[in-house]
């Protein structure tokens, strides 16, 4: 469950929070495709409660009234489509499945499909779920459940919501047949969300009745499903992540919270010459990795003040660092712009979802940010595909914010967070010749638009990164897109 099934030489996910489904899957063929990127996250498909007295908040898509493929993203056929077109281009699906819950009580009754359901009498007729299918007795998380009462934490409601039993057979075999119904589909695996919630052995029970992924998606035979558990645990709790691990990966919210704070020059870029486990994260391959997430771009979630895309030139830092570095499954953010921590998806005024528009220079507009599109990001996710698993090799620094590392022969990378340039002579690892610095500017014919570095015989190169330079990151890699 901790392998994602990604097309060969592909390494990374994006998350594209609340795209419809045609627009994912012509994604997938004019630009992530193309670009090389591994797999996507995908809103939750299922469908979820109307809820416009808070005016279609975001989280609305987190209170689930069935589990038939129809929300404001589009329906089973779109769905269908979308995975078959993704696949196609080499780019996998990964579902957002919400399992531990159901809705909230609400004065709304119905669902994006047009379902009903009574929250009073824990009465869901589309699934259908009745009182018997959730916990009892009926008790609501506190906040002190999280530090003194792991029952409470899975046995209770999460902010409201009905809390289903996942102890039961016929739950089991509606979360089962639901996820089973996806796999067939194509998907290649799945977001646990809420995992924390929910006990790991009626986790792995389910986990371990959900099908091999579909060969006919270009999945080896035998494949299981890439899993990945949400499991907010940044220490101090009663529940802990390691409860956790050995079903299935983990994201790992230390990652961007810790990264966040040495890009704000909290710490300084040079103890992250031991990133990895040595600064308590989890082991490589049972970590799911993030700078942001959905929820805690938004301040209330886990983590104190972590960069998102308008702290733009600190967060291009730090997504390289995650890039650049070996440790673990990298998950990019793509968002659409907000002010407010509640609204949800640009729509128009029937609550439609309004799409992506490409502009010429191929970012995006009405609204959509897609930092999945910024140079700076996709040419290190082609920096990530090219350098491989090749070791980390010659570290450097200057004992504060400035730091650079070679990836085997293949790649190089240099950071400068001080407030005066760097200037340097460093290693590249590099073989002799002539690269373009894929952060400033892109190769064009023989030519760079941006930064053009010679490196010698010996490897070595000048190494130029002012501090009023438009991004503090400098890469090059022996891969087509850098190497003249
Ligand atoms: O103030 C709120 N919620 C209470 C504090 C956040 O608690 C929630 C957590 C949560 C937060 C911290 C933890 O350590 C933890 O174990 C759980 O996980 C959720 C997961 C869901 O699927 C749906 C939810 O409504 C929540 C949720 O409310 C607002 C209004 C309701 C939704 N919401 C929210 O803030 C929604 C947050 C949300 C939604 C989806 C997520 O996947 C998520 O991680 C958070
Ligand atoms: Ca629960």
């Amino acid at each position: 469950y901790k392998n994602p099934h990604y097309a060969a030489g592909r390494t990374t996910m994006v998350h594209l929070f609340e795209w419809k489904w045609d627009d994912i899957a012509a994604e997938c063929e004019r630009f992530l495709g193309p670009r090389g990127f591994g797999g996507i996250q995908i809103s939750p498909p299922n469908e979820n409660l109307i809820i416009w007295s808070r005016q279609r908040p975001w989280w609305e898509r987190y209170q689930p009234i069935s589990y038939r493929l129809v929300t404001r993203s589009g329906n089973e056929a779109q769905f269908t489509n979308m995975v078959r077109r993704c696949n196609t281009a080499g780019v996998r699906i990964y579902v957002d499945a919400i399992i531990n819950h159901m809705t909230g009580t609400w004065n709304e009754n119905t669902g994006t499909g047009g379902s009903t359901a009574n929250f009073g009498q824990w009465s869901y007729p589309a699934v259908p779920y009745g009182r018997n299918d959730f916990n009892f007795p009926h008790c609501v998380i506190s906040a002190n459940d999280y530090r003194c009462c792991p029952d409470r934490v899975r046995n209770c409601e999460l902010s409201g919501l009905k809390d289903l039993n996942q102890g039961t057979a016929y739950v089991r075999t509606q979360l089962v047949n639901y996820m089973n119904r996806l796999i067939s589909l194509g998907v290649a695996g799945f977001r646990i969300d809420a995992a924390k919630h929910m006990w790991p052995g009626d986790l792995r029970v389910i986990y371990d009745r959900l099908n091999n992924l579909n060969t006919a998606h270009g999945f080896p035979s035998g494949a299981r499903p890439y899993i990945y558990q949400e499991v907010i645990d940044l220490g101090g709790e009663a529940i802990s992540r390691n409860e956790y691990t050995p079903l299935a990966a983990v994201t790992e919210f230390k990652y961007g919270m810790e990264l966040s704070r040495a890009f704000q020059r909290n710490n300084q870029l040079r103890w992250l010459h031991n990133w990895g486990v040595g600064w308590g994260l989890l082991a490589s391959n049972d970590a799911l990795n993030f700078i942001d997430n959905h929820d805690n771009q938004r301040g209330h979630g886990a983590g104190g003040n972590i960069l998102t895309y308008k702290q733009a030139k600190q967060y291009k830092g730090a997504i390289a660092f995650m890039l650049a570095h070996p440790h673990g499954w990298p998950q990019l953010m793509s968002s659409f712009a907000f002010t407010n921590t509640e609204a949800g998806p640009p729509m128009d005024n029937s609550g439609n979802i309004i799409s992506p528009s490409i502009n010429s220079d191929q970012s995006c507009g009405n609204g959509w940010v897609c930092e999945h599109r910024w140079r700076q990001i996709f040419s290190m996710v082609a920096f990530r595909n090219r350098v491989g698993n090749t070791a980390l090799t010659n570290w450097w620094d200057n004992g504060g914010n400035q730091i650079a590392f070679c990836r085997g022969n293949q790649g190089f990378v240099a950071f400068n967070n001080e407030i005066w340039n760097l200037s340097q002579t460093l290693q590249t690892c590099l073989p002799a010749g002539n690269y373009c610095d894929v952060i400033s500017g892109t190769k064009s014919g023989n030519n760079c638009t941006g930064k053009r570095i010679t490196v010698g015989s010996d490897g070595r190169a000048s190494i130029v990164l002012g501090a009023n330079d438009y991004d503090m990151v400098l890469a090059i890699h022996a891969g087509p897109e850098s190497r003249l």
